[in-house]
């Protein structure tokens, strides 16, 4: 690991250039241009944090890649289209020859993700919710690019309209922050959306749940009923939630919980309800995938 200002790094209009891509919006490829934002990245991993194997998905031409090696000991990279895997391959043939640097071709929502320690990735948007619900429970450092209004509700508290399904799921597994908002104009070419920096520092909750999966399907269930009561969003979601028997829950939970929205419960007060519901409910555990 070396100090950032040891060497300066490739230019990301360059790689692009030499690449010979414009990058396809169809393709989620929106390639990051702006040396500062990108010069930043890195700098949001907590202090402490492990750099021996950081992850990097959707490499893209590989300017994050490039920071990346220089704050890491070793670097995997996933990148889905194979004409942009070739240019990493050949561009960064030093790093793969010495082993700092793994490209792996494929989709980030199938391939077998290595043992990494951290990672920072400017994400594809469209693949965001399911990459990161893939990293999540891992329980390592992460600095992810996504679309700004999908950053506030990872990082949205209860009672305010971005709270969601999405910061309680994400709080679960750790602390998410906005640390830096970025403008279009930041990547090649211009996303037709704003974006964000998001980190998750891991953590263990201060709650305890029945099970994660329950946990989550749980969560899931009830905020597609986010306007209705609690009592009513557990009433009309046991498709979702798996339980058998959602009036024995309802039965068990007090009326002043049953009757707030769930916009308005703390993840904790969702842990309680999955705890009550899981013992009350009969959920069909076994039986999902
Ligand atoms: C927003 S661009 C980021 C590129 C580069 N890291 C940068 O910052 O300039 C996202 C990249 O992810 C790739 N990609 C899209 N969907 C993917 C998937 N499901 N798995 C892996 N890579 C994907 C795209 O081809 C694109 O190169």
């Amino acid at each position: 690991m070396k100090d950032s200002s040891s060497r300066s790094f490739r230019d990301p209009d360059a790689l692009i250039a030499r690449a010979g891509v414009a990058g396809d919006p169809n393709h989620d490829q929106h390639f990051l241009v702006d040396d500062r934002v990108l010069d930043r990245l890195t700098g949001y991993l907590p202090t402490d944090t492990d750099r021996s194997h950081l992850l990097e998905i959707g490499a893209g031409t590989g300017a994050l890649t490039d920071r990346l090696l220089e704050h890491g000991k070793r670097v995997t990279a996933i990148e889905r289209d194979p004409a942009l895997v070739e240019f990493l391959r050949s561009e960064f043939e030093d790093a793969i020859t010495t082993d700092r640097l793994t490209v792996i071709e494929g989709d980030a929502l199938d391939v077998e993700l290595p043992d990494v320690t951290a990672s920072v990735s400017n994400l594809p948007y469209s693949a965001s919710s399911d990459i990161l619900f893939r990293l999540l429970p891992r329980s390592i450092p992460l600095v992810v690019m996504v679309q700004r209004e999908f950053a506030a509700r990872m990082a949205a508290d209860p009672g305010t309209d971005e709270y969601g399904r999405l910061s309680v799921t994400a709080g679960h597994y750790g602390e998410c922050e906005i640390v830096e908002p970025v403008p279009r104009e930041a990547f090649s070419p211009s996303p037709p959306v704003e974006s964000a920096v998001v980190r998750v520092v891991p953590h263990t909750p201060t709650y305890t749940v029945p099970d994660d999966e329950f946990f989550l399907d749980f969560v899931t269930a009830v905020f597609t009923q986010r306007r209705k009561t609690v009592r009513n969003a557990i009433r009309n979601t046991v498709h979702i939630s798996n339980l058998r028997d959602p009036e024995n829950v309802v039965s068990a939970i007090e009326d002043e919980t049953l009757s707030k929205r769930p916009g308005d419960l703390s993840p904790s007060q969702f842990a309680a309800l999955a705890r009550s519901a899981f013992k009350h409910g009969e959920p069909k555990v076994d039986s999902r995938d």
